[in-house]
């Protein structure tokens, strides 16, 4: 039987520090702000801000969501990203993904400017943490390593496996464990015969967002299994793992919901704490 990572625990203790760390930054006249931009009235977005809001009120940090009709012209919202960029109040601005289809992701995420780019999207923060000298992690990958270091799984020389290669998870995923050392295997839809490397991996990472995607011949005994889908399938959530039949084999595990989800919506404000402390050392050295 696996031990399982809770997630929502973890959350929780990274939380506390940093109702502390913001506490002290208030003193001294610093009320770290985040702005989440959401486009359209898709519920699962809606709830995802929501939690993002009320995570950031449990901290501190001052929370505003924008909310922005889902036929706005590109441009129009391209002008509302840079009044933030202009606005020295705010530290962290975050565009809720997925945008309506009209509206071209990655242009717009060219337009939150590096400094304030809570999720670690734009180009330049890519090329940082690729080059080795991050200035953030994107939140979900962030939280993984959150886990697997309070949870002391060990990293370097073990061979991790990650299912998925998008800007928002599998990407950063692979680039992180590979800077921590971890001998790194990224498969995709393209993959032949997926289990061929999944059984290989110390470290599984399943971020797909197909449910049942992983099942207990897909994974090596004691393995770490971090389930990082979110997949609604008959009014309730289930993750890319089938948890029960890979439970019984793993070493460790992360349930869904209660395992990455809650460390991607802690480490977004644990990203905005660090982003407003360096907006103020920077103030600082221009005095
Ligand atoms: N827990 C959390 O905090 C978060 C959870 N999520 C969840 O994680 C999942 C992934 O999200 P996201 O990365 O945004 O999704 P995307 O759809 O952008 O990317 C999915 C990736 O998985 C790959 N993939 C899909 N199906 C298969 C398959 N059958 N075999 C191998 N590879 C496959 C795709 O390959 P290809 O590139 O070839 O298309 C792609 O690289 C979703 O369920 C999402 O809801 C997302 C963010 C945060
Ligand atoms: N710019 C941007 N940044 C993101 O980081 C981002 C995004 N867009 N778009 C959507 C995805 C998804 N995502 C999640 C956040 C919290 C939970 C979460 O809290 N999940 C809970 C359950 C939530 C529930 O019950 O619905 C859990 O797994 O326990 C899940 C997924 C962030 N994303
Ligand atoms: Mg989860």
């Amino acid at each position: 039987m696996a031990r399982i990572l809770d997630g929502k625990a973890i959350a929780k203790q990274v939380k506390d520090e940093l109702r502390q760390r913001v506490s002290q930054l208030r003193e001294t006249g610093l009320v770290p702000k985040l702005v989440v931009v959401l486009v359209g009235d898709d519920a699962a977005s809606a709830s995802y801000v929501r939690s993002k809001s009320r995570a950031a009120q449990d901290v501190g940090i001052d929370a505003e969501v924008i909310q922005m009709p889902a036929n706005i012209a590109e441009d129009e919202l391209i002008r509302a990203l840079e009044r933030l960029n202009e606005d020295n109040t705010v530290h962290a601005v975050l565009v809720q993904l997925p945008l309506p289809a009209h509206l071209d992701t990655d242009r717009i995420l060219m337009h939150v400017h590096p400094a304030k780019d809570v999720d670690g999207f734009h180009p330049v923060n890519i090329g940082r943490y690729a080059t080795g000298t991050p200035l953030l992690w994107p939140c979900t990958t962030a939280g993984i390593l959150e886990i697997l270091e309070r949870s002391e799984i060990p990293i370097a020389g073990r061979t991790a496996v990650i299912v998925g290669r998008s800007r928002i998870v599998g990407w950063p995923t692979a680039q992180l464990l590979l800077a921590h050392n971890a001998t790194v295997i990224q498969c995709h839809r393209q993959t032949v015969n997926l289990r061929e490397y999944t059984r290989q991996a110390d470290i599984l990472v399943a971020a797909a967002g197909q449910p049942s995607l992983i099942g207990p011949d897909d994974v090596k005994v004691g393995a770490t299994v971090i389930d990082v889908g979110i997949n609604r399938v008959g009014g309730h959530l289930v993750g890319d793992v089938d948890f029960a039949a890979v439970e019984e084999k793993a070493g460790a595990i992360t349930p869904v919901p209660g395992g990455v989800g809650p460390l991607t919506v802690a480490m977004l404000m644990k990203n905005t704490v660090h982003l407003a402390e360096i907006h103020q050392r920077e103030k600082e050295g221009f005095r």
